[in-house]
């Protein structure tokens, strides 16, 4: 596409200065010729230009918006340059704004822009109070807040004796005098009142054993009804969706063993459909970012439980939100101390951001006792909004106790002194090479995949355990380039692998290739960050398929077929999202980076449920990124409130 002339508005040496830091790679391409873009459509002025380069990075960093408090305190922090570098730009746009009052004014001045509440030409930027958007990400934003509230205010009537009947069916104990609530409980009673709710946790605090308590009370309460009930299960990934679904009717299975003929369970999971991938449920469709689903077809269903939500970016949650009928339940389940996912939003983290402190109100605690007969201590009391009404974080972890969850409490804290504690305490099951270099995550890698090597080589046709052996260890990097990145250390492994004779030398392919899917290929219905291994198929000689296991369930695809793939020894911790590994290694670059934050190295640890190793070169990079919080720019919250 050729970049439309540049506005008259501002000079020649904005351009200039424009290229120049896109060339020096301190900005995307697209963020000039996007601002070119906006200079050609009417009076825009130096401030708007200015403003578009900075919203269309932050765009591409994950914020849904830009705040004017941020422009006009510390832009240069804003873009992650120093001083001088935007100094250097600014100047050449003449006056800049340094309040926000004064950058409001000058952007609402401009004829890109729409200010809600003016008369709506379809402008592209919107300035909302104090925010400037791309339009899709405020429309996004507004539809997601009005829906959330709808749905969250939308109670219907309970018989609270009913519930407590059923709670304590399905619940072994109850709560001890002068012990804390039980969350899960409690969560069951507030989730079924509303048309939404919210249940957050870390890893092992039992979302999914509650959830499928959840189904299973919302079955009993359906009465005749219940046969008709039509329930979904998906999550931002088909793995997440397959141990979802997974792990529900394992919950379901062992609940129906202890309620015998109370509630014909077994029925209810039957009924339940297989688990889906968000995109898969809207119906999701190639060349287009619209979805079958909508407001005009909505989906089919009475209860949805999405899983991960945390990966739910805005633009999505706004895509199901429009396509959920209004009767229906969502029941969100996720970890808001998570990364946010990489496209614009940190959607869940904005609706959990009262559940740390409950905010119930006293109508809630009077609902949530007659319920459970728990009574929640005082601390959790206040006047939170609709959806912190319907919101409940799960507090006690029966995975994580060891030294790895004392690993992640404390990285989620931001409490340095005891993470360094913990990684140094030399336990089997943290474990932290202080000096490491790209040979030792090597050698560890090596060592940590030999297992699925060896079946590989053993020609078995069995495509299942050998995934299971793959999936027990992983390495897991911060950043894609360098040798401490998963370009780097990929290449490294694979060298290694071939050198050793562990795997076949040469071409693209070859048995033992674990690979990632980067691009959604309805084609082969393989999506985006779907890990697979490549194996001897075992139907044509000579030819080979790629595997993938989902749940219980291996498919696999002939390996010349996937377009969109890259070799996945060592992976993002971002696309680990959803995955759980026996042994994961993080490995964190020499130098410092802004994309080393506390959300990203929990997510890290999060992710190994038995031993957990961290490869780093020193403390410093770890200890500044404990620190480091995840700042994405929202009004979501705000809304909410
Ligand atoms: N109240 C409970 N009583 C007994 N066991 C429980 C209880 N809650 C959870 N568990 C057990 O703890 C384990 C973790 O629970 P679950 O898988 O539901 O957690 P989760 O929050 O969904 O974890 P993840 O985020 O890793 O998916 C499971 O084995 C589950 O059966």
């Amino acid at each position: 596409m050729n970049a439309p002339h540049a506005p008259e508005t501002v000079p020649q040496e904005f351009w200039s200065e424009i290229d120049r830091l896109t060339g020096a790679g301190a900005l995307r391409r697209l963020s000039g010729v996007f601002a070119r873009f906006i200079g050609s459509l009417g009076h825009a002025g130096g401030p708007l230009m200015l403003a578009t380069v900075v919203l269309s990075e932050l765009e591409g960093r994950g914020h849904s918006c830009l705040e004017l408090a941020d422009l006009a305190s510390d832009p240069a922090a804003l873009l992650g340059w120093e001083a001088p570098e935007w100094r250097a730009l600014a100047a050449t746009c003449g006056t800049v704004p340094r309040t926000v009052k004064t950058w409001r004014e000058a952007l609402a001045a401009c004829e890109p822009v729409w200010c809600p509440g003016d008369f709506d030409f379809g402008e592209p930027l919107v300035l909302e109070e104090e925010r400037l958007y791309l339009r899709r990400y405020w429309r996004d934003e507004a539809l997601v807040a009005d829906s959330v509230r709808q749905r969250a205010r939308t109670l219907r009537a309970i018989d609270a004796h009913e519930v407590k009947g059923w709670l304590d069916v399905l619940f072994a104990s109850n709560q001890r005098h002068g012990e804390p609530p039980d969350w899960q409980r409690l969560a069951c009673a507030i989730a079924v009142r509303g048309r939404m709710a919210v249940i957050t946790g870390g890893p092992g605090t039992g979302k999914t054993y509650t959830v499928a308590r959840l189904l299973a009370l919302l079955f009993a309460l359906a009465g005749d009804e219940a046969q008709r009930q039509r329930i979904a299960l998906a999550a931002p990934t088909g793995k997440a969706a397959a141990r979802l679904k997974q792990s529900i009717e394992k919950a379901l299975g062992d609940l129906a063993e202890r309620v015998g003929g109370a509630l014909p369970l077994r029925e209810l999971t039957t009924r339940m459909g297989a688990a889906r991938t968000l995109h898969s449920l809207l119906g999701a469709r190639p060349d287009t970012r619209a979805f079958a689903h909508n407001r005009g077809n909505p989906l089919d269903v009475d209860v949805l439980i999405v899983d991960e939500a945390s990966m739910v970016h805005l633009e999505m949650m706004a895509a199901l939100l429009d396509a959920l009928p209004t009767t229906a339940t969502l029941i969100l389940l996720g970890d808001k101390d998570q990364l946010a996912s990489v496209e614009a939003g940190a959607v869940l983290g904005d609706l959990c951001h009262d559940a740390q402190a409950g905010r119930y109100t006293q109508e809630t605690l009077d609902y949530a006792a007659a319920c459970t007969g728990e009574s929640v201590p005082p601390q959790f009391a206040g006047q939170g909004g609709p959806l912190a009404q319907q919101t409940v974080m799960l507090r006690h972890s029966r995975r994580f106790g060891g030294p790895i969850g004392q690993l992640a409490l404390a990285v989620n804290d931001g409490d340095t002194a005891r993470a360094f504690a913990v990684l140094r305490a030399g336990d089997a099951a943290v474990q932290w090479q202080e000096r490491a270099s790209q040979q030792s995550v090597v050698a560890l890698a090596m060592e940590g995949y030999r297992p699925y090597l060896d079946l590989v080589r053993t020609d078995s046709h069995d495509a299942k355990p050998i995934l299971q052996a793959f999936e027990a260890f992983r390495i897991l990097c911060a950043v894609r380039d360098g040798e401490w990145g998963v370009e780097g250390l990929n290449a490294a492994i694979e060298a290694k692998l071939q050198g050793a004779r562990l795997l076949p030398r040469g071409g693209e392919w070859y048995a033992g290739r674990p690979v990632m899917v980067t691009r959604n290929d309805y084609g082969t219905g393989v999506f985006n960050g779907d890990i697979g291994l490549t194996l001897p198929d075992p139907q044509r000689p000579g030819s080979l398929r790629v595997y993938f296991l989902e749940g219980d369930t291996v498919r696999s695809v002939l390996a010349t077929r996937l377009r969109h793939v890259e070799t996945a020894y060592a992976m993002t911790v971002h696309k680990s999202q959803g995955s759980e590994f026996r042994h994961t290694v993080m490995v964190l670059p020499r130098e410092r980076s802004a994309v080393i934050t506390r959300e990203l190295i929990y997510t890290g640890i999060t992710r190994a449920s038995q031993v957990f190793t961290l490869m780093s070169s020193g403390g410093t990079v770890l200890e500044e990124g404990i620190v480091r919080r995840t700042q994405r720019a929202s009004g979501l919250r705000g809304k909410l409130a």
